[in-house]
């Protein structure tokens, strides 16, 4: 990892030192991606298969999940398993549901009541990665919301194995949450399919998850498409950024930045803090653990984009995380919330040395799907509320419009809006016919 000051750099090594791992082929992957999206709206089912045997290296039958299936890969799971998944899914609901916006009821003026009414997105699609290693957990994640939301149908894809098989826990969360049907589908053809629909895939009026580049990269295309979908957010290569003072424990301050570099090669990793003897300590640690690790090819690529930072002060740190809105933030601090009040953007925080941000990743009850790249500086992570609507109300009375009716034509003559003035004199003027 990288060892810099933050205090010795000019305002243009600090931007370099806070740069997302360059998406150096972004021309070659926006017109990869086109052309994929093209090839899925023109060909439908058969360009999806064709796509599946060249990216996934899988002959494709049925691109949808069948009863046999499920039943095959619920039968399959360790019993171990399956209850981690049931107690994960009961706190991500438990979570959930209680952080779930509220209908609200306001008089804003005697005779004027305004409402907040919520409805579920009638079709949501779910993405849920398996490129690298199939992920169970954003099945969770993606599916638990939607359920508490009430939308009407729910359709998840996920990338297939060679065998032409979807990963069986992913098909044991999916059917916990009650997804209503899963498709063997990956990569930016999936956000294809789910955004335009084909003969199997029903069209979805908003899609959800993260992904590689791909992914990513098909969910802004078909959001910025009216005919397409709208999305969750941009949720790409998993990131933390740690905060840590000279007591923090190097080995867990290493075990956590290792732990988000091991999701894939564009992953980063940055660690903030005032002691050198710390970020020596990690550092040394860092090697140490990667070397054991399974996945330490990934872990090594992903470390040569990341950082070990100097600053003078913890407060410093925050305002450097702030800067970089990291995905997930950790604070490896004596007292932690002590820095809380101070974050600004971030995905997901976690206080102090217990709270290892694997936590987040499967079982505390928080949401993983989150923004990255920045994205934490004015999107959130994914919520109820991303998988509904909220429609206002206003019911207004005699009373309520000679109340405010007044004020509207007013704004309405500054606006040289006339018919919009009209729509209330004539009400205030028929009111007074009857008085
Ligand atoms: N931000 C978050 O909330 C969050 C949560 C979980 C995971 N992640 C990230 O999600 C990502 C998952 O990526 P992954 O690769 O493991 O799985 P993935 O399912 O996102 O991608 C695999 C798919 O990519 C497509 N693909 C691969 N190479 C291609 C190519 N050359 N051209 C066109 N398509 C190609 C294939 O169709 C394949 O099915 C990781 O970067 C991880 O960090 C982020
Ligand atoms: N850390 C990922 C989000 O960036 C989520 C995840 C799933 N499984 C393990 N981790
Ligand atoms: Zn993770």
């Amino acid at each position: 990892m990288k060892r810099l000051d933050w205090n010795a750099l000019d305002e243009t090594a600090r931007l370099e030192a806070l740069a997302r791992p360059a998406q150096s082929r972004a021309d070659e992957l926006r017109r990869g991606v086109e052309q994929i999206i093209a090839t899925v709206r023109e060909g439908g089912d058969t360009a999806l298969r064709e796509l599946s045997a060249k990216y996934d290296r899988c002959a494709l039958q049925a691109i949808a999940v069948d009863e046999t299936e499920f039943a095959a890969a619920e039968a399959s799971l360790d019993p171990a398993l399956k209850a981690a998944i049931r107690e994960a899914a009961a706190r991500i609901e438990a979570f959930h549901r209680a952080a779930a916006l509220q209908p609200v009821a306001v008089d804003t003026a005697p005779g004027v009541r305004v409402e907040r009414m919520l409805r579920p997105i009638g079709r949501v699609g779910l993405y849920v990665p398996a490129g690298s290693a199939p992920l169970p957990s954003t099945a969770l994640m993606l599916g638990v919301p939607a359920h508490i939301a009430g939308c009407r149908e729910v359709v998840l894809c996920s990338p297939a194995r060679a065998d032409g098989r979807c990963d069986e826990a992913v098909l044991y969360a999916a059917r916990l949450t009650g997804v209503h049907k899963v498709f063997k589908l990956g990569g930016a053809q999936a956000i294809a399919a789910m955004a335009y629909g084909t003969e199997s895939v029903p069209k979805c009026d908003k899609l959800f998850g993260p992904g590689n580049a791909w992914v990513t990269e098909g969910k802004l295309q078909v959001s910025s498409d009216p005919e397409g979908a709208a999305i969750d957010m941009p949720a790409g290569p998993s990131e933390v950024l740690v905060i840590a003072d000279a007591g923090a424990n190097p080995v867990f301050v290493a075990a956590d930045l290792l732990s988000q570099a091991e999701h894939g090669p564009d992953s980063q990793v940055i660690l903030l803090s005032p002691s050198a003897g710390l970020l020596d300590q990690a550092a040394a640690e860092v090697e140490r653990q990667c070397a054991e690790l399974p996945r330490g090819a990934i872990v090594n690529q992903a470390l040569a984009q990341s950082r070990l930072i100097a600053v003078d002060s913890l407060a410093q740190a925050v305002e450097v995380s702030n800067r970089y809105a990291p995905e997930h933030l950790i604070l490896q601090v004596a007292a932690p919330r002590a820095l809380l009040d101070g974050v600004e953007s971030a995905g997901s925080v976690f206080l102090g040395q217990w709270a290892p941000e694997s936590v987040g990743d499967y079982c505390s009850g928080s949401n993983h799907v989150l923004p990255t790249y920045g994205y934490a500086r004015s999107y959130s992570g994914v919520s109820v509320a991303s998988y509904q609507k909220q429609i206002s109300v206003q019911e207004v009375s005699e009373e309520g419009l000679r109340n405010i009716g007044p004020c509207t034509a007013t704004l309405a003559a500054a606006e040289q809006l006339e018919a919009h003035r009209r729509a209330v004199t004539l009400r205030l003027a028929t009111l007074e016919s009857l008085s």
